[in-house]
């Protein structure tokens, strides 16, 4: 059996060279469909487009991305075509917590937002959201959530985008990027959803960058309707706006999943559901990197900071926005 594997997975060479008889190294760009003919099995990050261009006349059958997200995988045509996909479901959800925690923090210290006064709302509450909530509350914040489907599954607590809109002074995206349909959430947030804002709030996105459009959200900055915002996800990464990139309070490269926890429980979840796919024994084990060797203070606050900051990952960005895929390819993986 074949695989094909993106040479940015961490942690994997060992266990997926016992479990294959031929394994390829490659960068996620790299897959074109010459490549992947003979190949039975893809695993992937979200740098690798999965369609009918890459797969058609393949012998793959089963595609794993290493990642939550899962919308660079044509998932209708992979049905149609028979091919199984899995993706790893809440597995650096944990990581997108502490960044947000750091971003809080540091809106309070360095923007002077009240985090005791302020109204956070969360669009999309799956495995990232649900995490935000519980950290956001126990901090302090008031938060109301936005999610259209478990809405309309009955489940209470939810609110619509316009009420977060009127009362929400930071606003934060956890979305899928979903391109068409009910639940669409490409440019979810346009010039018009801008126009309704009531409390110019910090809008922070570590989401997809397509689920904002770039430009209403830069009018929207030049207008006053937004205060400042956090992007670590981009339209088009990695050619990002720099207009966006000099406006931002932070900026980073699609890093805030980036913990080695997150990239771990991603490499474990995608490997699980390579042997359950292929009948295969899944007895292996993934080893963390120990922890730095670091003083932590007692203050949570403070702690938070010193285990991440992501100005750090920011003033990089600023120094080499070209170096976008490089940055992210050679992130010196952060524990949670
Ligand atoms: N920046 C990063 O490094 C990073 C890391 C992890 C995840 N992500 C992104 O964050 C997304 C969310 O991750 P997750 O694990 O919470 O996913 P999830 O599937 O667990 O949750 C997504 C939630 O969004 C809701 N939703 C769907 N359509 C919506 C809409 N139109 N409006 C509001 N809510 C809607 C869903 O009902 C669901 O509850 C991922 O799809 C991925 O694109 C980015
Ligand atoms: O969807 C996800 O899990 C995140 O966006 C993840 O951080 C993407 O990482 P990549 O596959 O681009 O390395």
């Amino acid at each position: 059996m074949k695989v094909i594997v993106d040479n940015k997975i961490p942690y994997i060479r060992e266990v997926i060279e016992q479990l294959a008889d031929e394994v390829v190294y490659l960068p996620g760009k790299a897959f074109t469909p010459e490549v992947v003919k003979d190949a039975d099995a893809l695993i992937i990050r979200t740098r690798t487009i999965c369609n009918r261009e890459l797969l058609e006349g393949s012998n793959v059958r089963f595609i794993g991305t290493a990642t939550i997200g899962f919308d660079h995988i044509d998932t209708a045509y992979c049905r149609q075509a028979g091919i199984t996909w899995s993706n790893c479901p809440g597995c650096n959800a944990g990581a997108v917590e502490q960044y947000l925690h750091a971003v809080l923090l540091l809106l309070q210290k360095e923007k002077g937002i009240n985090l005791q006064e302020s109204c956070l709302g969360i669009i999309g509450v799956g495995h990232v959201g649900e995490r935000i909530r519980q950290m956001a509350q126990r901090i302090g914040l008031k938060v109301l959530l936005n999610d259209p489907p478990r809405a309309d599954e009955g489940e209470e607590g939810f609110c619509s985008l316009d009420t977060l809109a009127e009362q929400c002074n930071i606003l934060t995206f956890h979305t899928p990027l979903i391109r068409e349909g009910k639940y669409k959430t490409y440019h979810l947030a346009d010039s018009t959803f801008f126009q309704k804002l009531q409390q110019a709030p910090y809008l922070i996105n570590t989401s997809r960058g397509e689920v904002v459009d770039t430009e209403a959200l830069l009018a929207a900055m030049n207008k006053g309707l937004v205060k400042g915002a956090v992007i670590d996800v981009w339209g088009n990464e990695p050619h990002i706006s720099q207009d966006l990139l000099d406006k931002v309070f932070i900026g980073t490269p699609h890093i805030a999943g980036y913990s080695a926890d997150g990239k771990a429980n991603a490499t474990r979840m995608v490997l699980e559901a390579f042997c359950r796919f292929f009948h295969k024994q899944a007895d292996f084990h993934i080893a963390l990197p120990d922890n730095p060797n670091q003083t932590l203070s007692q203050d949570e606050n403070v702690r938070v900071l010193q285990l991440y900051n992501p100005h750090k990952d920011c003033e990089e960005l600023r120094a080499h926005p070209e170096l976008f895929e490089q940055l992210r390819g050679d992130y010196h993986l952060r524990r949670e």
